[in-house]
């Protein structure tokens, strides 16, 4: 039984620790990230704790997931930090491979989720989700979790791997967890330390816009005026250059024309500030 954080980088050694694990019985549950971390993340750990005997997450700066303009060699990074946040947060064992340990050269195999990855980040970042799901299905295939525990701040990623999962009949439960905020709103993310001062203020529209939504909607307002309005919002904003707004049904991500009883919806966004990228999401069912 492992007590105190473990680190692992590489694959063989993580299945020698996963065959102890079954072994024992134990339930084994993996959050996966891309590390530098904050409250965001640990609040899957805190899921995981909750339902696990052993929580594995992994660090992983998956390159295939980046497209060619994209921040892969900016991404922030920090090790030591991130070692001790997963140990007080009770990571059982840290998985961090090297991109050489992942990916033989070259990797000849691709996932690739169909529809639900079209809208959204599927069209502004092409190949994006083929990169998440390949190394999310690595990852489930060496760690062998019967949980996985994502955040739906991307809440696509969790519409796409749980797509996956399914449809690849991998005995994993993916468990979708709340979007954490900073007191004022803006939800966590590791790409947050990129924003200027400035920046930053400014980028509390989204949530804001959110909020503002979620009302209009009460109220009666149809997809495509709260559309139009969140746009109209946003855009006051001068540091501002919307990416997409998109209201669409929820995990589908079809096309919605008007809300309806107790069928679940996004309001997805995605926005920039400055070089800086943020995505920002509300899914309710009227
Ligand atoms: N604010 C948040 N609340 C809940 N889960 C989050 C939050 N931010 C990230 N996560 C989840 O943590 C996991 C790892 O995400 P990742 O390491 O990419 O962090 P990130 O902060 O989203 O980074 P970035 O958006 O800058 O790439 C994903 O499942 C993601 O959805
Ligand atoms: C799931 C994930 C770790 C795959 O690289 C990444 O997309 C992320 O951090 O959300
Ligand atoms: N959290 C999503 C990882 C990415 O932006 O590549």
């Amino acid at each position: 039984m492992i007590k105190t954080l473990q680190q692992v980088s590489t694959i063989a050694e993580m299945r020698q620790h996963i065959s102890e694990a079954k072994r024992a019985g134990q339930r084994i549950g993996i959050v996966p990230t891309m590390g530098y971390l904050h409250e965001g993340h640990l609040s899957l750990v805190k899921a995981a704790r909750e339902k696990c005997d052993l929580v594995v997450m992994s660090i992983f700066v998956n390159p295939l997931q980046f497209g060619p303009n994209e921040d892969f060699e900016q991404y922030p990074r920090n090790m030591e930090r991130d070692r001790e946040l997963a140990s007080s947060a009770g990571v059982d064992l840290l998985f961090t491979p090297t991109v050489s340990e992942m990916y033989p050269q070259p990797i000849l195999t691709n996932i690739s989720v169909a529809n639900v990855t079209n809208p959204l980040c599927g069209r502004s970042r092409p190949g994006h989700f083929d990169g998440v799901s390949t190394v999310v299905m690595k990852l489930f295939q060496i760690v062998q979790p019967d949980f996985a525990f994502f955040g739906q701040k991307d809440a696509q990623q969790v519409a796409v791997v749980t797509q996956m999962a399914y449809d690849l009949s991998v005995p994993v439960q993916v468990i979708p967890c709340p979007i954490i905020r900073e007191a004022d709103g803006l939800a966590m993310s590791s790409r947050n330390v990129y924003l200027s001062a400035e920046e930053r203020t400014q980028a509390l529209v989204l949530s804001r816009s959110l909020r503002e939504a979620a009302a209009w909607i009460r109220d009666g307002a149809s997809p495509a005026e709260v559309r139009t309005r969140i746009i109209n919002m946003i855009s006051e904003m001068p540091l501002a250059s919307i990416d997409y707004v998109e209201i669409l049904s929820y995990p589908e991500l079809s096309t919605l024309e008007q809300f309806k009883d107790g069928e679940a919806f996004i309001v997805a966004l995605a926005v920039r500030f400055g070089k800086t990228r943020l995505i920002d999401n509300l899914i309710e069912t009227v």
